[in-house]
Formats: C-alpha cells, structure tokens, sequence
C-alpha cells in the first residue's frame, strides 16, 4: 500500500492515477480523513474514458491521460462493455450512470444529425458530431440504464432523449444545483413572492479547482452561464403582476478561476428589487460553497431516488392503468440548475416546489395524502370530524373527484378511513 505522505503533490506524475490519489491530488478532504480513507480508495482505478478535444477546454489536454481509443461507434461499443463488466463483476442489480466529468461546449443541434434517434446514431457510426458525454448517454440506454446528467450542456440532444423514450430508460438532468443557483431558487422566490421586484441580479464565482480551470474557457463557461441564468425564468413568469409579457431582470453570471480558492468556491451575489413609492431593497450574499462536498450528496441521491423512480408506477383518474414516470425523469429537478423536462411541461425552478414535488410523489407512495399545508383542520369554526377526512377513502369521494394512486414494487399502498387518508391519494383538490 502506498501511503498519502510517500507521494509529492508538485510535479505529480499524473498518468493513471488512482482514487486515492485523485483524492490527494483535489485537496478536497482534511487529511485525516484521507488518511482513513486511502486504502478503500486506491484499489479503485478509473476505467477509460473518452477524450474528444473540441469539447473541453485546451487546458485540460494534459489529464487526459486514460483513454479510450477508436471511432466514435467503438468508443459507444467500449463503453457498453465496460457498463456489461462492471454489472458481471459488482454482481449489482442495477447499473446507473451519471456524468460529472468536465462541462463540455454545446453541441451543434441540426436537423439530419441529432434531432432523432436514427440521425444520432448515423452520426456516431458516421464520426459527425457527437459530445462524449452524448456518446456515454447512447451507450448507457443502449445498455438499458439510466443516465444522469450532472454537467450543463446539451447532452440531452433530441435524438438522445428520443432514444430514451424509445427504450423505456430514465434520462434526467442538467448540472448539479449545489451552491449558488440553490440560494438563487430560493431567495428569487421569496423576493418575488413577497412582492419584491427584482430588477437585477449580479453573481460572482471565484473558483479554484480543475472545474474552474476548465471553465475559464468562453465555449465552456456559456454552457455554465446558461444553465446558470435560467433559473429565475419560472419565478418571474409566474408573477404577471409584477412583471410585463418579456419583462426579466437583468441577470450577469461571472466565473473567474482563481487557483488559490481551490475547491472553496465563492458566490458572490447582489439582488436589486424594486419596492413601494421608488425604493429599491438590495441583498448582498457572500456564500462559500465547498464546491465537491455539496455536490457528492446530489450524486447520491439523484442515483438513489432514479432507482426508486424505476420502481414507481401511478394511475390517475383520467388514466386508471398503472404507469411508470416518463423517460425524462423530471421530478429530479430539484437536484439540477437547468431541469430536463418532457417536451411541452412546464419547467419549475423553485427549490420548495421542487421539493414538495418529490415528498409528496413519496407521500403517495406509502398511501399519505399530499401535503398541501392548507391545515383547514386547524382553521374551522367547529370542532374538526375525523369523518370529515374518511370519506376521502376509495371507491367514492364526495370531496374530491380526482384520486391518483401510487405502488411501489407492485405493491398498492391501501385505502384507510384515518385522518387525512386516501387511497395514496395525489389530488391537489383533496380539501376543497
Ligand atoms: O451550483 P452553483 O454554485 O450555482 O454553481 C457552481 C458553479 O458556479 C461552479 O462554476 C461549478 O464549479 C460548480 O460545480 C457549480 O456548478
């Protein structure tokens, strides 16, 4: 075994390096910790992966260091078998894949060459252009498995998401939301919603690790600067009353790499809202955000709660057939700064919303109603019935007409007649 103090940060051969030295290298974890750490990690190697250079930065050129070689349709070939391997030799149930390597550039989106599945996968077996990241998406649903965005580009070209849904698998997405745009989601909707107009958003991001270096490219930085910027769209939007048709804040995103802040990154945010008779309320928040320690626990749970999707089916009143969710696995959003969702579906960015969507699908799922913190129990003039909440029950309801159920594994959660039961009841209307 290798110790971390036998190994020299400066002039580090970087060639293949290991996860234990990986670790050592990001500077990310105390020592200690890597200390205990080490020997779980070093036996872990990285399998290839695919390097195309038009896609990243330049500066990246020299970790590329573990590559797979080939056209592109052997490269997708690789990747498949690495995916079949490491399903055979883990002996796991469920393979699922997430991409949170480098922000890529975005790709070219045209018609003949990703806008369906068919072109997309002319376009590999052709070497047209096609993201690694797209690349590693085609395999993984080719193998059946979901694949998670973590990144900001367009991985998720039409023809991929076509092949998704052509093959029943999970595709979901984009870029982690950790830090700043999570306070963003947060913060833009309480302005907004307390009748705040805001005018103008500026935020700033020093960041020290590869992700800024690699940022500091202007290709790289607009897929970040997009996926960044959108966030506030839906909050603005749905506040006609502060807002014209076209009317938005202004919003300015900034990434500046600044090695010595290393993984530290720091959000540096100003929020102008206008308010009664000309005054303006303005926010300033400075906000260190431990860039890989608030993404780790994201990777987690995108992957746990898309291996919980894929055991959830629902029916609805207009739809009575149990049905799994749709291949563009929306309900992630909460997890993600730009939301993939199916075409034609409103995007949320709200953080609360987002989150009241996932605990209620889950509420559902052991046959509680939705929480909808109306409490009218506590707010009545006589004393509250339980009865008043039984009659939510299957098979009738007088209250509400509309009843969603939910199973997990096959398994239906019950009806029960207690307070606030029904039959996993997911409608909105349940208190009307
Ligand atoms: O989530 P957030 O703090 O708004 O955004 C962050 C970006 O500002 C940063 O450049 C990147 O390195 C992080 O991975 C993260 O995406």
């Amino acid at each position: 075994m290798v110790h971390p103090n036998d190994i020299v940060f400066d002039g580090w051969d970087i060639s293949s390096l290991n996860l234990a030295e990986a670790m050592r290298r990001a500077q990310v974890l105390d020592w200690q910790l890597q200390e205990q750490l080490w020997p779980h990690m070093e036996e872990m190697k990285p399998r290839p992966s695919i390097y195309i250079p038009e896609f990243i930065a330049a500066n990246q050129e020299e970790r590329a260091d573990n590559l797979i070689p080939g056209t592109k349709a052997e490269q997708v070939a690789q990747i498949r078998r690495d995916i079949r391997d490491f399903r055979e030799r883990s002996g796991v149930d469920k393979v699922i894949v997430l991409w949170t390597a480098n922000t890529e550039r975005f790709c070219d989106v045209r018609p003949g060459l990703n806008d369906t599945a068919d072109h997309l996968l002319q376009a590999i077996e052709r070497g047209l252009e096609v993201s690694p990241s797209t690349l590693f998406a085609v395999a993984s649903i080719l193998e059946g498995c979901a694949y998670i965005n973590g990144s900001p580009q367009n991985t998720f070209v039409p023809g991929a998401v076509e092949l998704a849904v052509q093959r029943g698998v999970f595709i979901c997405g984009d870029d982690f939301k950790s830090g700043q745009t999570k306070l963003k989601s947060v913060l833009v909707d309480f302005l907004v919603g307390a009748g705040l107009k805001t005018v103008s958003i500026v935020s700033y991001n020093p960041l020290g690790n590869n992700d800024g270096k690699n940022l500091s490219a202007p290709e790289q930085f607009r897929s970040k600067e997009v996926s960044k910027s959108c966030v506030v769209d839906d909050m603005v939007q749905a506040n006609p009353v502060l807002y014209g048709p076209h009317e938005k804040p202004d919003h300015c995103v900034v990434i500046k790499y600044v090695p010595y802040v290393g993984d530290s990154k720091r959000a540096l945010d100003e929020y102008t809202s206008e308010i009664m008779m000309g005054g303006t309320n303005t926010i300033v928040v400075h906000n260190t955000c431990e860039d890989s320690l608030l993404a780790s626990p994201i990777i987690l749970d995108l992957a746990i709660l898309t291996e919980l999707c894929q055991r959830i089916t629902f029916c609805t009143e207009s739809d009575p057939d149990f049905q799994g969710f749709h291949s563009v696995l929306s309900i992630m959003a909460f997890l993600c700064k730009a939301p993939l969702v199916p075409k034609g579906t409103p995007i949320i960015n709200a953080l609360f919303r987002q989150r009241s969507c996932i605990e209620n699908i889950l509420r559902a799922c052991v046959g509680l109603p939705p929480q909808n913190h109306m409490l009218l129990e506590h707010k009545m003039q006589r004393p509250w019935l339980s009865q008043t909440w039984a009659c939510l029950a299957e098979p009738s309801c007088p209250v509400s007409s509309k009843k969603v159920a939910a199973q997990v594994n096959g398994h239906v959660c019950p009806a029960s007649s207690g307070p606030g039961a029904s039959h996993a009841c997911l409608c909105a209307d349940r208190d009307k």
